[in-house]
């Protein structure tokens, strides 16, 4: 039978994630320990463990038919390649950032100014749409240390917490792009595995509307559903279901997770007792 092949980083800050986003899709991976190759043995899909610097290329030459990469790596390394989903974590930014005792003006400030990065496309990129001439040196890793060191002015990185940043005192005056895990494709995939990439898009679609909300169940007096409900739309309308005590009923429904504390206080004005919430594993809608 025909499978897609999917690359994963083989180690690192996306392999947990990646893995555990085709496991929520319900694919058990046959995964024997330091294989660089597994199959899936309920899903017609191969999983290709690789460095992520490396995945552009395997893509370009079709080596591989879909990857979840970070948007940073493919920007700098794959920029053509399409985006077919966003995946929701790996979040993080790209920042040029300076020695927190110098003072910073305006991004003009890095003319001729040397900065060391693993990302030269994307900076030399960013520095030419503002006119900047600055001399970039590259290094794989702990670009951080290098103003330190003497060897640069400032330093483009990925920042999350901003902890790195502050333990090697620096501090961030730019961020060039916002990042987060994507899932992409080969130029040179095949029609079959298109289809079976999209039933891999729609379960990844399901799991990711399940993630991004909550199940909410709650008992209200009845004279105040009308005004609850307005609070809960609820993926269609809200259900709602008598309670034994005739003038109260039960009120259940879908609530995204960021707006849910700021509806839990509005419901709770509103008369709503006994507030449960539940995790949603799949939504499909
Ligand atoms: N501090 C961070 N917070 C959130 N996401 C991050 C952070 N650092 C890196 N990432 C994301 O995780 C991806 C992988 O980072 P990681 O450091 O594990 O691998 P790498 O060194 O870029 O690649 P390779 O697999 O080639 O060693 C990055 O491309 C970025 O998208
Ligand atoms: O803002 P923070 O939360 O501190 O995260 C930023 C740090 O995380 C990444 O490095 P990583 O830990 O992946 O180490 P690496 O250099 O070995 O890739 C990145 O290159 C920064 O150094
Ligand atoms: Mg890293």
């Amino acid at each position: 039978m025909n499978k897609i092949k999917i690359a994963v980083q083989k180690s690192g800050r996306l392999n947990d994630d990646s893995l555990r986003l085709l496991k929520d899709c319900g694919i058990s991976i046959d995964n024997g320990k330091d294989q660089l190759k597994a199959s899936s043995t309920n899903f017609p899909l191969e999983v290709f463990y690789l460095r992520n610097g490396d995945i552009p290329q395997y893509l370009r030459d079709g080596v591989v038919d879909i990857a979840i990469l970070g948007e940073n790596t493919l920007i700098e390394k794959g920029d053509e390649l399409e985006i077919v989903e966003r995946l929701g974590f790996s979040k993080c930014r790209l920042s040029l950032a300076i020695p927190k005792n110098v003072k910073y003006g305006n991004v003009q400030d890095f003319e001729e100014k040397r900065i060391a990065t693993s990302y030269p496309n994307t900076v030399k990129k960013f520095l030419a749409e503002k006119g900047i001439k600055a001399d970039l040196h590259i290094i794989n890793g702990s670009v951080e240390i290098a103003p330190n060191i003497g060897l640069a002015d400032g330093i483009c990185d990925l920042v999350s917490s901003g902890s790195t940043l502050f333990k090697n005192n620096l501090k961030e005056v730019e961020v060039i792009l916002k990042s987060e895990a994507v899932l992409t494709v080969s130029p040179k995939i095949s029609g079959e595995n298109r289809s079976i990439l999209e039933k891999l898009q729609f379960r990844i679609e399901s799991v990711l509307k399940g993630r991004r909300n909550r199940y909410v169940l709650l008992n209200a007096p009845n004279d105040q559903l009308e005004k609850i409900i307005e609070i809960l739309p609820g993926m269609k309308s809200p259900t709602v279901m008598p309670l034994a005590d005739k003038n109260w009923s039960s009120i259940h429904s879908v609530v995204n997770k960021d707006e849910f504390w700021d509806v839990i206080d509005e419901l709770k004005s509103a008369g709503a007792e006994g507030i449960l919430v539940c995790p949603i594993e799949k939504m499909v809608v």
